[in-house]
């Protein structure tokens, strides 16, 4: 018991929008449900509907969220509902309901990206407007009350937009600053560590097989010692963009150490990893350069074995690029399971 409230409470602090979306849901329970049971005990059905409406679809967006990890599809969702049950709780209740087209927007601020956010909340005042103008009396009491809605909602809107645009950009910065590595932009070594043990649980769930390229640069060294770190920086930021548009989407390079990198492929075998090891040497040979000349890279490769421990993993990858080095350097190496075997039997 102890160990799983842990659990959830990791998993809150590790996950923001999953903490933001528990929080919200837990708010938007706990203060619409006695005015639904408030507008059922006074027969005003379809306001008792849609806070129902309201209340069942946040705990379905929440529980949603917790079991597949998706925050984005649930919180698209919940605004869409709640924007348009909040529009009708307005229409019926007038100056009551329009209260609550205030905490709609902080949701709607909370919950999606802040155009779309912004969008859902021009839209609800739209739709307001619409109907007042249509049916002049029921939502708003007098003009005077129409404008000074509009105004308030407008400020309200574009004051939350602009903080959440800046909390947006801020988050995607520091996440940017925590996973990446700042001279060249691949991912980092920490990203490296989560990702090799997700393609390890991948493998045990589902069979899905993940290679490994150890990537290290020939004498590179001698490019710092005769043209200056600086252009031994541009050597490595290069051999990243070079990498970066060779690999497919789902492929993942990370900055393993000083020179050297480690290119992790999904859902690929031995056959793959070969041919993708293959085709980016070709690549670096033909435009990695260094004003002395070529830079050549070796590489180690391995394909993850069933129940392997990632670090057994790049162990044998690692083996492999010293052989490689050891070979002559500018040449791939890859550990293949069946020689493996037959060494053993041998
Ligand atoms: N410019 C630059 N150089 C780096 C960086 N990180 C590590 N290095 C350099 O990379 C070089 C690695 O040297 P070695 O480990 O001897 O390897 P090497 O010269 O490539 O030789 P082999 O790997 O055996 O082919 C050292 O000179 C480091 O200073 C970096 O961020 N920028």
């Amino acid at each position: 018991m102890g160990r799983r409230f842990n659990r959830v409470l990791a998993r809150l602090r590790r996950d923001f929008q999953l903490s933001i979306i528990t929080l919200m849901g837990f708010f938007g329970v706990l203060g619409i449900t006695p005015y639904a049971v408030y507008r059922f005990s006074q027969g005003n059905y379809p306001v008792a509907i849609a806070d129902t409406v309201i209340v069942l679809s946040t705990i379905f967006a929440v529980a949603y969220a917790w079991r597949t990890g998706d925050t984005r599809k649930p919180g698209l969702c919940l605004v869409v509902i709640e924007s348009l049950c909040a529009t009708l709780i307005a229409i019926k209740l007038g100056i009551n309901g329009l209260f609550w087209i205030y905490p709609l927007i902080l949701l709607n601020f909370f919950m999606v990206t802040p155009l779309i956010a912004l969008l859902a909340t021009v839209a609800v005042l739209v739709m307001l407007v619409a109907y007042a103008s249509v049916m002049p009396g029921t939502v708003f009491e007098s003009h005077y009350q129409m404008l000074s809605f509009i105004v308030t909602v407008m400020m309200a809107s574009i004051l939350s937009f602009i903080f959440a645009q800046r909390a947006h950009y801020q988050r995607k910065q520091l996440q940017s600053w925590a996973t990446r590595d700042p001279l060249t932009g691949a991912r980092n070594r920490r990203v490296m560590d989560q990702e090799l043990k997700i393609a390890v649980a991948n493998q045990r769930r589902h069979n899905i097989s993940s290679a490994v390229l150890v990537i290290d640069m020939d004498h590179f060294k001698q490019v710092n010692d005769r043209f200056g770190h600086q252009v031994g920086d541009q050597v490595l930021v290069s051999f990243v963009q070079l990498t970066n548009r060779c690999i497919r989407h789902e492929d993942r390079l990370f900055r393993f150490g000083g020179e050297e990198f480690l290119l992790l492929l999904c859902n690929t075998n031995e056959k793959g990893l070969r041919a993708a090891a293959q085709q980016l040497q070709a690549q670096i040979s033909a435009h990695l350069k260094s004003p002395g000349g070529p830079v050549t890279v070796s590489m180690g490769g391995a394909v993850l074995y069933a129940n392997e421990r990632w670090q057994d993993w790049l162990e044998r990858a690692d083996q492999q690029l010293y052989e490689a080095k050891r070979a002559g350097r500018n040449r791939i190496h890859i550990d293949t399971y069946q020689v493996a075997e037959t060494a053993k039997t041998a």
